[in-house]
């Protein structure tokens, strides 16, 4: 019989992900030797307060230098979230020879190039699997697979708590009611603010275009808009005329100007729209190449699915798997021109009329804008309090509730 190679893992965080981990290597072992030939061992977690932990089952730590050297662990799996100090957590992990795992979207979207240059220097794995949409395997088929030629867009939809949310407000609860209940199942991030105001979506759109094109943006650069003025009455008139809401991340390539346009906004879409169609905290990418049109869809959080794209990346970097790098030169650009879109303008069920507004009216309290760039429509939103703006997946389709 062949001996299992045994796998030391050093465990930064040991909150929703991190405890995930655990119990999925704790309950599926067996299981996962035997598919592997590897035995995933455990051999301690970096939290901040170890008496939060009564059962953990493992041993907990306060100091990350226990964890962060190869001769304790051979793989560091960093779920801590932040920018610091997992950035430097990760980066003396990978300087002294330990392979990272990562689910980290928020240290990625600022210093992902340069912890990628870091692995590539030291020959270490630098993987990321769970940061963009948690448990749906959905980088590997995209950089290993689909993007093997000409990638020309990617609508996404990256967030898990917003798209839970959107859901829950559709059934009944109210704002501060969804956010909770997304809290309590471990889909918001531990700052909540970054799900509402679309810049987690952001962090993770803005990882996929340097993966798939090799485009270093900040995420201040990239026009968002979240889901903080959205209403159930909103919804309730979306859905009226047949429209569900989204939040939608775009990246789309305008191949003569050699540019890419991104935004992060929500979008009004028929429910027979796949994204129109996603349940609780699921994700969905649509991406058009040159070869086809391909979608993924799946959990886009929750400990236990993300604990899962952990996992498959703990078994690719302990078989020697190396992510493939991001494009080196890159061919395009960030558009230089802010982003423009009709924004439809509406309030709850009893809104008045926006006063002042040269806007066309399509029903009442509806306005239509004309072209506007994001920063517009958010500037005029923080005047007019109750009011929501969206934008259509399918212009054409607009529709009216009289
Ligand atoms: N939750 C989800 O669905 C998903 C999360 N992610 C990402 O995974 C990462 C972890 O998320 P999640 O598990 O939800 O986060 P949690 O807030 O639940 O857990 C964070 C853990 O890290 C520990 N920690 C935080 N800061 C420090 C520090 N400075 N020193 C020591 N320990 C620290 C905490 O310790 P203590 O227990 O003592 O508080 C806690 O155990 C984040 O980057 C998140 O964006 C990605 C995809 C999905
Ligand atoms: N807070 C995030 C967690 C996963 O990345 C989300 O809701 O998508």
């Amino acid at each position: 019989m062949t001996a299992l190679a045994e796998v030391r893992i050093g465990l930064l965080g040991f909150g929703t992900v991190g405890q995930a981990v655990a119990r999925l290597l704790r309950e599926h072992g067996p299981w996962i030797e035997a598919r592997t030939g590897k035995r995933l061992v455990l051999v301690g977690a970096l939290v901040r307060n170890p008496d939060r932990h009564p059962d953990a089952g493992i041993p907990l730590t306060t100091r990350a230098e226990d964890l962060l050297d190869h001769r304790t662990a051979d793989i560091v799996v960093e779920v801590l979230g932040g920018v610091e100090p997992a950035l430097t957590y990760i980066t003396a992990a990978m300087e002294q020879g330990q392979s990272v795992v990562t689910a980290n979207k928020e240290v990625l979207a600022y210093h992902g190039s340069d912890l990628a240059e870091l692995a590539r220097r030291r020959g270490v794995a630098l993987a990321f699997e769970a940061s963009v949409a948690g448990g749906t395997p959905l980088l590997d088929p995209l950089l290993s697979h689909l993007a093997l030629t000409p990638v020309y867009s990617i609508s996404a939809v990256l967030n898990g708590t917003t798209n839970f949310m959107l859901n829950a407000m559709e059934e009944g609860l109210d704002f501060a009611q969804a956010l909770r209940r997304a809290q309590r199942l471990g889909y918001a991030e531990a700052d909540p603010g970054a799900d509402l105001s679309g810049q987690d979506a952001v962090r993770k759109l803005v990882l996929l275009v340097r993966e798939v094109w090799g485009v270093d943006v900040r995420p201040e650069a990239v026009p968002v808009l979240g889901i903080e003025a959205l209403s159930p009455a909103v919804l309730a008139r979306m859905r009226r005329i047949g429209l569900r809401v989204r939040l939608v991340a775009q990246a789309v390539l305008d191949c003569s100007a050699g540019c890419v346009q991104l935004a992060v906004l929500p979008r009004a879409m028929g429910a027979d729209h796949l994204f129109a169609s996603l349940k609780g905290p699921d994700n969905a990418i649509a991406v058009r190449t040159a070869t086809g049109d391909y979608t993924l869809i799946g959990p886009g959080a929750g400990g236990l699915a993300t604990a899962h794209a952990v996992l498959a990346d703990l078994v690719r970097v302990a078989a020697g798997y190396r992510p493939p790098q991001a494009p080196a030169d890159a061919a395009v650009r960030l558009a230089p021109d802010p982003w423009r879109e009709q924004f439809w303008v509406l309030g709850g069920e009893d809104a008045p009329e926006p006063e002042g507004v040269p806007w066309e009216p399509v029903a009442r309290a509806w306005h239509l804008t004309p072209p506007l760039t994001v920063a517009e429509v958010a500037d005029w939103l923080s005047r007019h309090p109750g009011f929501a703006a969206v934008t259509r997946e399918d212009p054409e389709e607009a529709g009216s509730d009289g």
